[in-house]
């Protein structure tokens, strides 16, 4: 029988968790503790020697860390910088750390006030750092101003280096360091970039000031995979996970290359589908699930805020794609299957040329891969398109926008 309580609580919601016992832990933003991270000590020590002068007080070593999305660059230099600024304490030394992602913050201003109020306590310092209005000299100099106030040593990561616009405030935040006339605290850089080939690039930009050691992070393999998942079972309740559920992730995670964000977001899907079709277990069937969705969410997001123009050029490949799987397709071909959604959609069609250069951008986003090839003398170069997702994933995700679903494909 409902006690009382029960019987008050409003049924639109559910108050049981059968599945899930800390479902946090599998969020992406959630940073483990050390004895949770599996599979990085080489990787982890060399961080670690690279900012171990930190805890003294002094420069650390900058570092630039590369490797293939949910290979762990975040989470070590996280972590290790964690670990730094409480070994430092010790020392009567006070490190501090921020974490910027320049794929949001790309330009140098925005970078500088980032950091700002990042590391600011303003009751301590008495200084402000307004979201704008401040011209960038401003902003370095409130910068500099709560660097000294705040701390002895700073290090600064810098996730998706290579969004940056310009590579000025590199140049500065490393020479501020060297230079006790800027700051009396010292600055320690970490970059990171999934971009393989990005190091050479910089390396002409900056190398004149700017010393750094590199790193690379491989990919993982199923059997990391594995551990870094069995690693966050208690996220479920004792006796949920089938026994085929964790090694199955794996192995679905590690088909393109070993990503863990990849693994642990398709066990936490699957979590989820097993606690909404209110199962008792997360089974096989729960991570094919899983993994299409986790699928659909990635490739949903590479695509959201397109243009429904750029959709409905996508649904022609999509739909063309679907007769003839993993074939290539001309743009004239796709421009005419386009032609006839967009007048479906009743939306004026773009130009062929227009229609050419977005399913160029589609390329650039990994939806879609494009090859141009001379056709012979005179006769002038063509260009095909090929589909990278399954077409059911595509179509799936197409459908979330209203305009599109309304055509019932
Ligand atoms: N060795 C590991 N042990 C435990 N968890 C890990 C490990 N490596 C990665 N993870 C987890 O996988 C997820 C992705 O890791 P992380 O964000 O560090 O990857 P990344 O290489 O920085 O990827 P991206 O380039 O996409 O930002 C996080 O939830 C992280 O906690």
């Amino acid at each position: 029988m409902a006690t009382d309580d029960e019987a008050d609580r409003d049924p639109l919601f559910r108050y049981d968790e059968p599945i899930f016992a800390d479902e946090d832990l599998l969020r992406i933003s959630h940073l483990p503790g050390p004895n949770r991270i599996v599979g990085r000590d080489e990787h982890m020590q060399k961080v670690a020697e690279a900012l171990n002068p930190a805890i003294f007080g002094q420069e650390p070593t900058h570092l630039f860390i590369f490797g293939k999305t949910g290979t762990g660059k975040s989470l070590i230099s996280r972590s290790v910088s964690k670990r730094v600024e409480n070994e430092a304490q010790h020392e009567n030394v006070n490190v501090k750390t921020a974490f910027i992602d320049c794929g949001e913050q790309t330009t140098e201003a925005s970078v500088i006030k980032t950091i700002g109020r990042e590391l600011n306590d303003p009751n301590e310092t008495g200084i402000k750092v307004p979201q704008r209005g401040l011209g960038t000299g401003d902003y370095y100099d409130r910068l500099w101003q709560i660097i000294d106030t705040c701390s002895d040593v700073v290090i600064v990561i810098l996730d998706e280096i290579d969004m940056l616009e310009d590579d000025e405030v590199l140049r500065k935040l490393s020479r501020a360091g060297e230079n006790r006339r800027v700051t009396d605290s010292t600055i320690g850089i970490i970059g990171i970039s999934n971009k393989i080939d990005f190091p050479d690039e910089l390396n002409e930009r900056v190398k004149s000031s700017f010393a750094h050691d590199e790193l690379v992070f491989p990919p993982y393999d199923a059997h990391q995979l594995v551990d870094i998942l069995q690693n966050r079972a208690d996220a479920f309740r004792d006796g949920v996970l089938s026994d085929d559920a964790v090694p199955l992730t794996a192995a679905l995670a590690a088909q393109e290359h070993g990503d863990a964000r990849k693994a642990i977001d398709i066990l936490r899907n699957a979590g989820r589908i097993a606690t909404k079709q209110e199962d008792e277990e997360v089974t096989e069937e729960h991570v094919y699930a899983a993994k299409e969705k986790t699928e659909a969410d990635r490739f949903a997001e590479l695509i959201e805020g397109a243009p429904t123009q750029a959709k409905a050029i996508l649904l022609a490949l999509t739909l063309l794609t679907e007769n003839k799987p993993r074939d290539q397709f001309p743009t004239q071909q796709i421009y005419r299957q386009y032609q006839t959604i967009a007048s479906d959609l009743d939306m004026d069609p773009l130009s062929e040329r227009r229609v050419q250069e977005i399913l160029q951008e589609q390329d650039f986003l990994n939806v879609i891969n494009s090859e141009t090839k001379g056709r012979g003398r005179g006769r002038g170069v063509h260009t095909k398109h090929r589909l990278l997702e399954e077409p059911e994933i595509v179509k799936k995700v197409l459908n979330r926008d209203s305009r599109i679903a309304d055509l019932g494909i």
